[in-house]
């Protein structure tokens, strides 16, 4: 579902635990489903559109299987094989090394810098399972993720609902996007502290400003200028939106958006965290690390096989981090 062209808006700002940004719009949600339980886009009763819609349907499950990471992964090395034989694999190895063996340098680079941490959930936190409801994160995961998140500004992007992927996280020191980025939350102690810091700076920008006051609203901070001019200046996002925005949101949000000094790691296994890898090539700003077993064209620019290494990659930032402190 291509969802780059849609415009969510702040539906309710003001509740703990309610989405800074606003839903799905509502054309986004034409959805009918057809016999046999397969949903499809705009496909219903006629017989006609029945047939299409079976071909449709038939197409995507042909397109998922052939997709899938399992059959890529027989496709890709053969019996037997390991990933290190492969000849393709080398190749894209070089292209888009190990994250792990290139660690090092991956730290010099932040060296003096501020690292923010994003991770996708579905393939990097949690492995692939079949069954959606049972993707849960292992303990040792959790811990990984917490420890992070102790030392580096962490946000999970998800395309999973906020709600769900927190009910599978439990982190409550995390920052959440769900829904692809289109649902973004903070607790509220993390919005408050940033709400403070806005509004100290948009204090000292508007005091040469006569009657300007600012307003502190906890989740959002509004700049009046009523003794101004006769109205309140309110800044709300204009969306089109994927992970790729809902990063720079992040940033902005959390005052990291200064690419000279912050290290942005995002770290993702699916085509939606693409958007997100490809702001942080554009923006020369942090890395991208895709999670996948085998060769994709990505613009990512390092690379982890699986969970497991995601955590791994986790554990050195911590360990990096505590010896450098
Ligand atoms: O952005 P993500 O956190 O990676 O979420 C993307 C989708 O992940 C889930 O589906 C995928 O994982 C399932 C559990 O391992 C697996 O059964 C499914 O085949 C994968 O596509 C989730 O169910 C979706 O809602 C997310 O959009």
């Amino acid at each position: 579902m291509d969802l780059s062209n849609s415009s969510p808006v702040i539906t309710d700002p003001v509740a703990i635990n309610q989405p800074l940004l606003g839903s799905l719009p509502s054309n986004l949600m034409q959805y009918s489903v057809m016999p046999g339980g397969y949903p499809v886009p705009g496909m219903n009763v006629s017989v006609n559109r029945l047939k299409i819609g079976e071909a449709i349907v038939s197409g995507l499950l042909d397109a998922m299987k052939s997709s899938s990471p399992r059959r890529r992964l027989n496709v890709a090395f053969g019996q037997g094989n390991s990933p290190d034989e492969d000849p393709a694999y080398s190749a894209w190895m070089a292209k888009c090394p190990s994250a792990l063996a290139s660690f090092k340098k991956i730290v010099a680079n932040a060296q003096g810098k501020k690292i923010a941490v994003f991770l996708d959930y579905d393939g990097t936190l949690s492995p692939i399972v079949d069954d959606p409801d049972k993707a849960v994160m292992s303990p040792v995961m959790r811990a990984a993720v917490r420890n992070v998140a102790k030392y580096f500004p962490t946000a999970i992007v998800s395309g999973r609902s906020r709600n769900k992927v927190f009910e599978f996280v439990k982190l409550k020191e995390l920052y959440y996007a769900g829904s692809h980025g289109m649902d973004i939350m903070a607790s509220s102690a993390n919005y408050e502290h940033n709400a403070e810091k806005v509004t100290k700076s948009l204090l000292q920008a508007v005091s040469g400003v006569d009657g300007a006051t600012v307003e502190n609203n906890k989740f959002c901070v509004s700049v009046h200028y009523r003794n101004v001019a006769e109205k309140v200046l309110e800044v709300r996002p204009v969306i089109d939106w994927d992970k790729g925005k809902a990063v720079e949101f992040l940033l902005q949000l959390l005052g990291l958006n200064d690419s000279e000094n912050v290290i942005p790691i995002y770290i993702g296994d699916d085509r939606t965290d693409e958007d997100a890898f490809k702001v942080l090539r554009q923006t020369n700003c942090g890395y991208g690390i895709l999670v996948s077993q085998v060769p994709k064209e990505t613009q990512a620019f390092y690379s982890l096989r699986d969970p497991s290494e995601v955590m791994e990659f986790l554990n050195f930032l911590v360990r990096w981090k505590k010896h450098s402190m």
